[in-house]
């Protein structure tokens, strides 16, 4: 482990008194020079939520209005940020004697799942803080994470409706919708691997987090649990065909595609490599036979999917506003 001395500890406070507390190596760079961030930013960027009660799981996010397929539900600054290697008594510290008051109360009034034999700080951000995964220029410090007050409410389901993203560009966390969701609903995210089956779902959150499961999935009658076992199953063995680069052999036909992405949508599995696999096929079938409307349906979702992973539309937009410009389509032109 390293010394906590080699971490420089870093505070500011933006223009909104919002407020972050950030630990960085201890070099000459300060934290936004390092990463070309003004940190200028309002702390909530985007609010489209409130946090409240949730029956059975203490608070969590719902949506105050209907939110479309990959729009952002939040959009937040962290409060702290921290490699995990560093010691939780130099964290708890810190937070004692340089976040302000509010900000302080805010960090201590997160849920904190771990028994009392965990450090009051280490269970704080075991429960709730989420990783930022390749720092910039870091590979040394090993894996930081980030709590954020609001974001980190969210409570787990095991068929979210909300994934979350972290963005260096502006410093910020941010959810976005995986499927449309309705004002009033709440805003869940995936603790865990979302193609597990019931028992090893359940194991994993008692042990991690220290809950039983109240989402809807975990709540189905005996045989309908079954079934969502079943098409888990299916769809871990689809991603394992995908990855081994096996699933041009066993899934080439429309019909197939189209139960695929059933399979996908029942799932809200957003995926990109999954949906560019089986939505390109859906599309390239369609642009084949001329059918228009049904390539556009299939290049949207892909799109729409495709930018809740990750932020991008992949190329999908263009084939959106004209697949006759695919390669696809006008080979079929001119064969005719
Ligand atoms: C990161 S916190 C989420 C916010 C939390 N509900 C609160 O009141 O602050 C994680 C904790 O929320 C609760 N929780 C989250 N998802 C749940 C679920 N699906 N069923 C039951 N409890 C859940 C558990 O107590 C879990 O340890």
């Amino acid at each position: 482990m390293l010394a906590d001395r080699n971490f420089r500890l870093q505070f500011f406070i933006p223009p909104d008194k919002s407020f972050l507390l950030a630990y960085w190596p201890n070099d000459q760079k300060s934290l936004p020079e390092r990463l070309g961030v003004s940190l200028t930013l309002s702390a909530v960027l985007e609010c489209r939520y409130q946090i409240r009660t949730a029956p059975g799981k203490g608070v969590g996010m719902f949506a105050m209005e209907d939110i479309a397929p990959g729009a952002i539900v939040a959009r937040e600054r962290p409060i702290l940020v921290a490699p995990l290697m560093l010691s939780w008594d130099s964290i708890e510290r810190d937070i004692s004697s340089n976040m302000p008051e509010h900000v302080r109360e805010a960090f201590f009034a997160l849920h904190n799942c771990k028994p009392p034999s965990f450090a009051r700080v280490h269970g704080i951000i075991n429960t709730n803080a989420i990783n930022i995964d390749d720092m910039p220029g870091q590979t040394d410090f090993g894996p930081y994470v980030a709590v954020l007050k609001d974001i980190c409410r969210a409570n787990h389901s095991c068929n979210p409706n909300a994934i979350y993203r972290w963005d260096f560009a502006t410093f910020t966390g941010a959810l976005h919708a995986r499927r449309a969701i309705a004002a009033g609903e709440e805003v869940s995210i995936s603790y865990i691997g979302a193609h597990m089956p019931y028992a090893e779902r359940h194991e994993r959150l008692r042990d991690k987090y220290f809950f039983v499961c109240k989402c809807p999935v975990c709540n189905l009658p005996p045989a309908a649990r079954a079934e969502d076992d079943r098409a888990r199953q299916e769809l871990t063995f689809v991603r394992g065909l995908l990855e081994a680069g096996f699933y041009d052999e066993f899934a080439p036909d429309v019909p197939k595609q189209l139960a695929m992405a059933k399979m996908l949508e029942d799932a809200s599995d957003c995926n990109v490599s999954t949906w560019r696999a089986v939505a390109g096929k859906l599309v390239r079938a369609y642009c084949t036979l001329g059918e228009r409307a049904e390539a556009v349906k299939w290049a949207r979702r892909a799109m729409e999917m495709t930018l809740v992973d990750t932020g991008t539309d992949g190329g999908w937009a263009a084939v959106v506003a004209a697949p006759e410009n695919t390669d696809v389509w006008r080979s079929k032109v001119v064969d005719k």
